[in-house]
């Protein structure tokens, strides 16, 4: 796991960005996994200004979904799939026939899970999944005490999480839903690579716990110290609990230019 320490919010979005259309260069038909929340927004705005500007052509990638309320009426503004088509498809002037996400309209939500599996891997598997982390070290929407090679499927909200979220909802929480359906751990675990970007005090225990505490389910967000290559991009409020800051400040100073991130 590599800990890449910015100075800010618009810092980790443009490495992240970059990182991004470094992969679209090499592979253009790359898979996007993206995160909602607020967190990502800066790696959005800066992605989306590389395709004005003309130093990434995006128009073959694919962006696929993390997770989605249960229940919203289809096209409810504050569905993931409506908030990733204002934040992400549109701004980078793709198409929803570039989407992959799950309905969480579906009747049946056992087999809407099983069919988003089955189509992430006939999109040849996420290249790239950006993820955020919530203040209770959850990642997409698994819940402490996720199974960590959980796959797709419908999870319990924590009143935390609800509570958090309610800002999307006019700051009601009775109006946040209660179930959700998300990539699993182990779903996400399979991408080629996983991003994870945390700003701001709120989320330092989140990524201590994550990054140096041990792996265990009762914080998802640590189960990324499993995979091959993973990075957590963090700015100095959230990496304020971290101990090893000397050694990973050190590490990327001394990272050879040509590894990317
Ligand atoms: N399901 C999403 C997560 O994917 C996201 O990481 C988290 C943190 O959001 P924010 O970045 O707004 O703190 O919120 C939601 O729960």
């Amino acid at each position: 796991m590599e800990v890449v320490i910015v100075p800010d919010a618009r810092a980790g979005g443009e490495l992240v960005a970059e990182a991004m259309a470094q992969l679209l260069r090499r592979k253009p038909d790359a898979v996007l996994g993206v995160a909602t929340g607020s967190t990502p927004l800066p790696v959005y705005e800066a992605l989306a200004a590389k395709v004005r500007s003309g130093a990434v052509d995006v128009s073959r990638a694919r962006i696929a979904q993390l997770d989605e309320y249960v229940g919203l009426p289809a096209g409810h503004p504050e569905s993931y799939r409506e908030v990733l088509r204002r934040q992400v498809v549109e701004p980078l002037g793709l198409g929803m026939d570039s989407f992959l996400g799950p309905d969480g309209a579906a009747e049946d939500m056992q087999a809407e899970a099983e069919a988003y599996e089955r189509a992430l891997a006939e999109a040849g598997g996420v290249d790239l999944q950006l993820l955020g982390i919530g203040t209770d070290g959850h990642i997409a929407f698994n819940e402490p005490c996720s199974s960590l090679s959980s796959r797709t499927r419908i999870k319990t909200l924590t009143e935390q999480t609800r509570k958090d979220n309610a800002r999307f909802f006019g700051g009601d929480i009775a109006q946040v839903p209660t179930h959700v359906i998300t990539q699993g751990i182990g779903t996400i675990l399979d991408a080629r690579h996983v991003v994870l970007l945390a700003t701001g005090e709120s989320k330092a225990e989140a990524v201590a716990a994550a990054v140096e505490g041990p792996v265990a389910a009762v914080c998802p967000a640590s189960a990324l110290q499993l995979h091959r290559h993973a990075t957590v991009v963090v700015d100095e409020a959230a990496a304020s609990k971290l101990k090893h800051t000397d050694y990973f400040r050190h590490v990327y100073a001394n990272k050879p230019a040509w590894q990317g991130l």
